[in-house]
């Protein structure tokens, strides 16, 4: 674990994610002395640094006279919209201690998942790092709706780690590492390495914790930890209180080693960053041809068509039972290809021109799921 643990110390670009129950007080609101210790710790790091940052809900409870997180969203959302400015102020004062400028980016699920918004959301994001900015991410509450929210910022944050292309991710909370169970209760161990999936065996991996400010609990975390680790990220999950500790290479919390180099970003992208407009059926030789050899996806092993996508868009190419076996972008319309089905290219471009004359999904464009 050591070499893992030298290469902390020498990344040159960090994705830090710090949950709401980390920023707050027990009492509600921000507690300005841990935004402060949390920026010391990010600052005296010299890689690049995106920092992830939940709170907003949170922050904005107390101004709003509300006891506690509501359940509603659009209270939710009220609460996060006051927050979000206090959660802003707060680190601008914070990192300008250091003399450092940070810069505000609120992204959607959508902003991530489309392939033309993540070209988008990269692009600021490698701009304000240009700049010596520190970006400070956050969902966008206000806008995003029950069904395509993240909820927590955990996944958002392994997304974030593998757009920006990080040497590291950090996910800080208020409990200093994995456990083998919820650590309130006796008798659970603390995990230190995590190599692959079989070290979680038997792991109960609990819902959010006692603060009652964040929300998804290991859960999410675990999770983000195995689409970082799985896009050759490396992953510290520990509290807040250790986070200058572990930037500085210690050996605390846990690390879940990565479990592979880096895929290609767009291909690392489809496949865990995109959710899938659509379906197309594949006839059995379709499926040798896409999963055995690698090979481009044609009209004539397409079956049915299922969803309303539009060329450009990510969809899944399921098997005979249904079963995705990979996602790709489609070149085609959904309203288009049930008039392309089962033809041969060759047939189509001479019956509807040299336009059609192309696969509908391109090889280069496809991941195996
Ligand atoms: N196996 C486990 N190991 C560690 N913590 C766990 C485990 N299962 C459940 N938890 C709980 O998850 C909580 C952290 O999640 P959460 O409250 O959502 O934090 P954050 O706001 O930092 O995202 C911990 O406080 C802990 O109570
Ligand atoms: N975007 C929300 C995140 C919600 C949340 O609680 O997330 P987390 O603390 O990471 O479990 C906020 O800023 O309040």
């Amino acid at each position: 674990m050591g070499s893992v643990r030298v290469q902390v110390t020498a990344a040159t670009r960090i994705v830090v994610k710090v949950g709401s129950s980390s920023l707050t007080t027990a009492a509600g609101g921000l507690c300005h002395q841990r935004v402060d210790a949390l920026v010391d710790a990010l600052a005296a790091h010299p890689a690049e640094t995106v920092l992830v940052s939940s709170g907003a809900i949170a922050a904005g409870l107390a101004p709003l006279g509300l006891p506690r997180r509501p359940r509603d969203l659009a209270t939710q959302q009220a609460a996060a919209s006051v927050g979000q400015g206090l959660l802003m102020q707060a680190y601008t004062a914070s990192f300008a201690r250091h003399e450092r400028t940070v810069g505000q980016v609120l992204l959607t699920v959508d902003d991530v998942t489309r392939r033309s918004h993540y070209r988008n959301a990269y692009r600021t994001l490698r701009r304000l790092l240009d700049f010596g900015s520190v970006p400070i991410v956050n969902e966008n509450d206000t806008v995003a709706t029950e069904e395509i929210r993240f909820g927590d910022n955990d996944r958002l944050a392994a997304l974030v780690a593998a757009l920006v292309r990080a040497d590291l991710l950090v996910l800080l909370s208020d409990v200093d590492a994995l456990y083998t169970g919820d650590p309130a209760k006796p008798g659970t161990k603390k995990i230190t390495e995590v190599r692959d999936e079989e070290d979680l065996v038997g792991v109960s991996i609990g819902k959010a914790g006692r603060a009652g400010v964040g929300t998804g609990g290991m859960v999410t975390k675990v999770e983000a930890a195995r689409i970082a680790t799985n896009s050759g990220i490396p992953v510290i999950l520990t509290s807040a209180d250790q986070a200058a500790a572990a930037l500085a290479g210690e050996e605390v919390g846990t690390l879940f080693h990565r479990l592979r180099e880096r895929p290609a970003a767009r291909l690392f992208w489809l496949a865990h960053a995109t959710s899938p407009r659509g379906r197309l059926h594949l006839d059995p030789g379709a499926v040798r041809a896409v999963v055995d050899r690698r090979a481009s996806l044609l009209a004539a092993g397409i079956t049915a068509v299922d969803g309303r996508f539009e060329a450009g868009d990510p969809v899944d190419l399921v098997d005979g039972d249904g079963r995705p076996v990979a996602r790709g972008l489609v070149n085609f319309d959904a309203t288009e290809l049930p008039g392309l089905l089962g033809r041969s290219t060759r047939e189509l471009a001479a019956e509807l021109g040299p336009g059609y004359e192309r696969e509908v999904v391109h090889r280069d464009d496809l991941v195996l799921l």
